[in-house]
């Protein structure tokens, strides 16, 4: 057919939309809004925590030369020192500090004896120690978890919750992250209805709530823009009110059929096409293409291949977007439970429900793997890459698996 470009490899038509994302502008927001983004800028620590040096035990603070001689040794205990007090005495030789876990050391101290590695002596201020402790036991040094002026965190660092924790000790109740993507999500087709109506011929539009709730899942904000009718005009007129999104999902309207007008509609509209048609089931007649900073991505309307491209392309733009590093989709190594066969020419996205046996992880394909229908995604934990040119996996076969992030 010559009116039909090539297939592109699925590497190559991400990486084509890969190259065109940037993370967006910079918000400030609360550690709540910031799980899971990425940090825009290094962010320097203000404090050095701990402050003080600190005692990781409940025992006993010496100074270790004392503990060289024959064992037990007997110590005066100057003081007591808890959590959010500080030591008023130094220590001496033949001296130390009761302490208690996260208590500062005191002035002369050098290490901590646990309190199960000694016995008090009872009615005297005396203890006596059992074991010999080299310098630094049980201490948690000054600056061990940040020091003032170094960098913290660097941008592009996932924010977790460890993570937000150590920006939280240094009293940073917001933080600086490409702010969230916006994103239309347009379906189209004659043939389709919301939820609340009455069908009357008609089937429910279910891929613009899956999409917008990918979108959300991956950190986007998600607008529904409804449904388009099958004329070219009425998907350009929706098409063209979509100025002020980042990114802009339709579904169906892709491929070859006589009312397909998706790619008439973004050319008309000026959207410059960087590539349609990818060599991937599902999914393979994908259209992408931009118009300012505005990418548009045409996704197939078979429930199904619209989800897996969303997964195998929109997620890592969404990715890159909100400033992430890491936007490939992850892979897990694992072995195929049965075998599979096909021609060679498209890479196969296999639906697969992955289980743990003996320390390995097994895929068995699902039942049906049509596109068409949302049960070929249902139950599924991965995709199985069944690459473009193999032509059959055999059972045990090692296989690359990419976990979904539409998942339970
Ligand atoms: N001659 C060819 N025909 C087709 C090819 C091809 O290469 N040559 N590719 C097939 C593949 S693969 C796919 S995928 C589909 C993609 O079709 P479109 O993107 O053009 O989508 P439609 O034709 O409009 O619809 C396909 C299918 O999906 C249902 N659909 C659409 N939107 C929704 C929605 N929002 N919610 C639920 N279901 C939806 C629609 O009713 C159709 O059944 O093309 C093949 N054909
Ligand atoms: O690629 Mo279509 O997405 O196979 O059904
Ligand atoms: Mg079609």
């Amino acid at each position: 057919m010559s009116d039909v470009p090539a297939l592109l490899p699925v590497e190559e038509a991400r990486a084509r939309i890969l190259e065109r994302c940037a993370p967006l502008p910079t918000e400030w927001v609360s550690g709540d809004e910031a799980l899971g983004r990425a940090l825009a800028e290094d962010v320097l620590a203000r404090r050095t925590l701990p402050p003080w040096d600190n005692s990781a035990m409940d025992g006993y603070a010496v100074r270790a030369e004392d503990l060289r001689g024959p064992l037990p040794v007997r110590l005066a205990v100057g003081e007591t020192v808890f959590a959010g007090r500080l030591p008023v005495r130094e220590l001496t030789p033949g001296t130390c500090a009761r302490i208690m876990t996260g208590a500062p050391l005191p002035q002369g101290a050098d290490a901590v004896v646990m309190r199960e590695r000694t016995r008090a002596i009872a009615g005297a201020d005396t203890v006596e120690i059992l074991e010999a402790v080299a310098p630094g036991n049980f201490i948690r040094p000054r600056g061990e978890d940040a020091r003032e002026g170094d960098v913290l965190a660097r941008r592009g660092t996932p924010l977790g919750i460890p993570e937000l924790g150590l920006l939280w000790a240094q009293g940073m109740t917001s933080v600086p992250v490409p702010r969230r993507p916006r994103v239309a999500v347009l379906s189209t087709g004659d043939e389709l209805c919301r939820a609340d109506e009455p069908p009357e011929g008609r089937i429910v539009d279910t891929n613009a709530p899956a999409l917008a709730l990918a979108v959300r899942r991956a950190g986007g904000l998600p607008t529904m823009l409804g449904i388009a009718r099958d004329t070219q005009e009425a998907v350009q007129e929706a098409l063209a009110r979509t100025d002020g999104f980042d990114v802009v999902l339709t579904s169906a309207g892709v491929s070859v059929g006589d009312h397909d007008f998706v790619k008439a509609a973004l050319e008309a509209l000026g959207v410059e096409q960087h590539f349609w048609r990818v060599a991937i089931k599902p999914g393979k007649p994908l259209v992408v293409g931009q118009r300012g900073p505005t990418l548009f991505f045409g996704l197939p309307g078979n429930p199904t291949s619209s989800l897996v491209t969303f997964e195998l392309f929109v997620r890592p733009a969404l990715r890159r977007l909100l400033g992430l590093e890491d936007v490939e989709p992850p892979r897990v190594s694992g072995r195929l439970e049965g075998r599979l066969t096909k021609q060679p020419g498209l890479a196969h996205f296999v639906r697969v429900t992955a289980t743990w046996r003996a320390g390995e992880l097994w895929a068995k394909p699902l039942g049906t793997q049509t596109s068409g229908v949302l049960r070929s995604a249902s139950a599924a934990t991965h995709l199985l890459h069944f690459p473009r040119e193999s032509s059959s996996l055999t059972d045990g076969s090692h296989v690359e698996l990419l976990p979904l992030s539409w998942v339970a």
